[in-house]
């Protein structure tokens, strides 16, 4: 039985009628609606408030205004048996729960209260939409006496309408709401009276057009029921008010002082709140994770590249200075940003915690810094999806704020260890929680601070950058002392924000200073120059000038071993930061069989897939030692290449962790890189000087991180092209 025939009962009494689920009948103090609900099909019986028909029913759900559920419950109360599951769907519940107890001095365990969140500005049962509920969440409020059989029964009812349930408590449920649902429609309702009633009322309608009619679309809901939710919900929605009103009052000022940074601070934090906010919905209502449409790259033989080109910031620099420049104090302007990929995720877990990162141009970023201590607490956990460079910049930097925060990721992130990142965080004093081991999600709490000394047991540079800002934190002075020895990109960034980094044999010792915002232009992908310089090696007649180059220590060593073995390529000047900076140039060159001893394979485990590809071109057997002893990521990374060597027609040898190459000329053929950029990308420079045309699958994580990549390719006279 419904009472109350309106919107809501309605929609709830067709969503079960249609489902087979149920034979509905209906009570309203309004006959006609009782029977445009017949008509209609809403309801199969009209009924009354008496023992013919309340004693035969299972459930019965309050659907009136909240105020008049008082009186509902009264008539009831003399014909009712303890077996009928009540419920109601009122938009408070404080005040329903209230109301029962006012007519039977206690809450008889048959009634629970409910809430469907779903709705709209429509009343009536001819505004009744039996699929109102579906993927929205019903949030029933228990109370300590409630019948566990009858809760469950009407946990079900909700899900096979289509709801998700959610258990809350009264006060708790009032709370939110007032907030979520109370204070929107008060705002709506008073800005289209004050407006309708104020000077050039008639010309504001004519000339209103998107933005007031989104905002105001609520003010055209009942408004007996909303008389009816303010009143019963006065103490939580004075709260939400109040606070609302001290934060417009702060709008005014900034309105009044011309304080632009303050409401572009309020702007782009509601932004980003509302955005993700929107993110969460589209995830209820499309109930699963949009599917990504497989791309692959086809690639001509015998094409030569000749040119002079620039390429975007490095990847992981982008992450890495993004962190820096939130953590300044004041505005860096930072270029040659690339904004493509997981980029976006770092970016966004900053806007989620209150910095201001405007983008001036699509590689240019203005960054709001907030000191090192200045984030804010995140509405939600920071979900950094499949970034493991978000990840660990994040973990430490969040172990020196003052708030615990919550950690998660999504897919294959979820299941790998982090305990290198947590050895951090944990060194630095923060407690780290995990259901799994060392995994995602994770719950971090800052402790009291400690002075840090760290000694790194990888050659990682995300987890060397870690561990620099994990000790901006420590009280007073701190050590880390790198796997690998050398210039890394991390000092020279954290240096160029003012942080006092001195570098020894014993390591790397860090004074404690706050982070001073400033200019950056960064330099241009490592990965993607080391794979033109072997592009360009490998076709004849190839001659390129890169530019805007920086390489550190590791790159150098990599260039330098490529020109040991016959590659046409040269390096910049060392400039005073001690980075190679300038132009590299590269062009053909027969290149030789070589050896790399495992300590080799280790400093350059990032580059080894575009290793593999030249032992592929060089004349005799090249081998690649120690692949096994590397973390299990780079190992894969090999194994791809080894399966799409062997498909090319070349002989290899995998023995004991050593990969042994006969270089040759590639056949062609049709590549699987497993959706891995750095793999589809030394597979595409597999095929460049191959007999056929050679075609990498799964290339959408490449695009999406080298979305210039059709680009570059074209300006150099290099044929590839995107496939679906
Ligand atoms: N409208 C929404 O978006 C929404 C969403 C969730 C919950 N709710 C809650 O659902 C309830 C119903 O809202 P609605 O939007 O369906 O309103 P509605 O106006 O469409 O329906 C209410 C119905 O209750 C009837 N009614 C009023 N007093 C009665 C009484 N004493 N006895 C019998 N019938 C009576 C009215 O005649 C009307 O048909 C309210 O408590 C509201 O807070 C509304
Ligand atoms: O979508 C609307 O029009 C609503 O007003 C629905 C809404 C809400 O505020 O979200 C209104 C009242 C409720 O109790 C639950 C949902």
């Amino acid at each position: 039985m419904i009472i109350g025939l309106g919107m809501i009962g309605g929609s709830f009494a067709k969503a079960l009628k249609e489902r087979g689920l149920a034979t509905l009948y209906g009570v309203d103090r309004r006959e006609g609606e009782l029977a445009l609900g017949v008509s209609t099909g809403v309801i199969d019986y009209p009924a009354q408030l008496n023992a013919d028909y309340l004693s035969k029913m299972d459930v019965i759900v309050l659907a009136t205004p909240v105020r008049a559920m008082e009186s509902v419950v009264a008539d009831l109360k003399p014909f009712l048996s303890e077996k009928t599951l009540v419920t109601d769907v009122g938009s408070t519940k404080g005040s329903v729960v209230e109301a029962v107890r006012r007519v039977y001095g206690f809450m008889p365990s048959n009634f629970i209260p409910g809430h469907p969140i779903a709705g709209a500005e429509k009343s009536g049962v001819l505004a009744s939409n039996s699929s109102l509920f579906e993927k929205h969440m019903a949030i029933v409020t228990p109370l300590p006496d409630s019948n566990p059989v009858l809760l469950d029964k009407l946990h079900r009812l909700w899900r096979a309408v289509g709801s998700d349930v959610v258990s809350m408590d009264v006060e708790h449920h009032d709370h939110v709401l007032a907030s979520s649902s109370h204070l929107p429609h008060l705002l709506a309702y008073t800005l289209v009276d004050a407006l309708a009633n104020g000077e050039r009322s008639q010309d504001i309608f004519k000339f209103a057009a998107g933005g007031f009619r989104d905002f105001t679309r609520i003010a055209s809901s009942d408004p007996v029921m909303w008389r009816d939710v303010f009143m019963a919900n006065k103490d939580a929605t004075l709260a939400t008010l109040d606070h609302f009103t001290d934060r417009l009052a702060d709008m005014r000022h900034a309105i009044e002082q011309g304080d632009g940074a303050s409401m572009f601070g309020v702007f782009t934090r509601a932004k980003s709140a509302r955005d993700h906010f929107l993110r969460l919905l589209e995830q209820r209502t499309l109930g699963s994770i949009k599917e990504v449409r497989p791309v692959s790259i086809a690639v001509l033989p015998a094409s030569v590249i000749k040119g002079q080109i620039s390429l975007l910031g490095d990847k992981s620099l982008s992450h890495k200075v993004i962190t820096i420049a939130a953590l300044s104090e004041g505005v860096s302007d930072l270029r040659n940003i690339d904004l493509a990929g997981d980029v976006k995720i770092t970016i966004q877990a900053f806007r989620d915690m209150g910095v201001v990162i405007e983008e001036a141009a699509n590689d240019h970023l203005r960054v709001h810094g907030v000191g090192l201590r200045g984030l804010k607490a995140p509405i939600a956990p920071i979900n950094v999806h499949q970034s493991r460079e978000t990840l660990y910049l994040l973990l430490p930097v969040l172990a020196g704020q003052s708030f615990p925060v919550s950690v998660t990721a999504e897919g294959e992130l979820l299941n790998q260890s982090m305990k290198d990142v947590f050895s951090v965080v944990r060194q630095m004093g923060g407690k780290v929680e995990s259901a799994v081991e060392d995994c995602l999600p994770v719950y971090l709490e800052p402790g009291d601070a400690l002075n840090l000394s760290v000694t790194l047991q990888a050659g990682s540079e995300r987890l060397r950058m870690a561990a620099l800002l994990a000790s901006l934190y420590s009280p007073e002075k701190s050590q880390v002392v790198p796997f690998l020895s050398g210039l890394s990109h991390c000092e020279v960034l954290l240096r160029q924000f003012k942080m006092s980094i001195e570098s020894s044999e014993a390591g790397l010792t860090i004074l404690p200073s706050p982070l001073t915002a400033t200019n950056v232009v960064l330099t241009g992908d490592e990965y993607e120059m080391a794979w033109l310089v072997l592009l360009a090696n490998i076709l004849p007649g190839s001659e390129l000038i890169i530019e805007n180059v920086g390489l550190d220590s590791v790159s150098v060593a990599l260039l330098m071993f490529m020109a040991s073995i016959g590659a046409d390529v040269s390096l910049p000047q060392q400039s005073a930061s001690g980075l190679y900076e300038g132009s590299v140039s590269a062009g053909f060159a027969e290149l030789h069989a070589f050896t790399l001893s495992a300590e080799q394979s280790y400093q350059f485990r990032d580059e080894l897939p575009l290793l593999c590809v030249a032992a592929a071109y060089a004349t005799g057997q090249s081998c690649i030692k120690g692949i096994n002893a590397l973390p299990y990521y780079y190992e894969d990374r090999v194994l791809g290449l080894i399966d799409a060597l062997e498909h090319m027609g070349l002989s290899v040898t995998y023995e004991k962790g050593d990969l042994f190459v006969q270089g040759g000329l590639p056949q062609g053929g049709e590549l699987d890189s497993a959706g891995d950029d750095k793999v589809a990308l030394a597979m595409i420079a597999l095929g460049a000087r191959s007999h056929a045309l050679t075609k990498v699958h799964d290339c959408q994580k490449l695009l999406e991180e080298f979305n210039e990549l059709e680009g570059v390719a074209r300006q150099l006279g290099f044929h590839c092209t995107v496939t679906q």
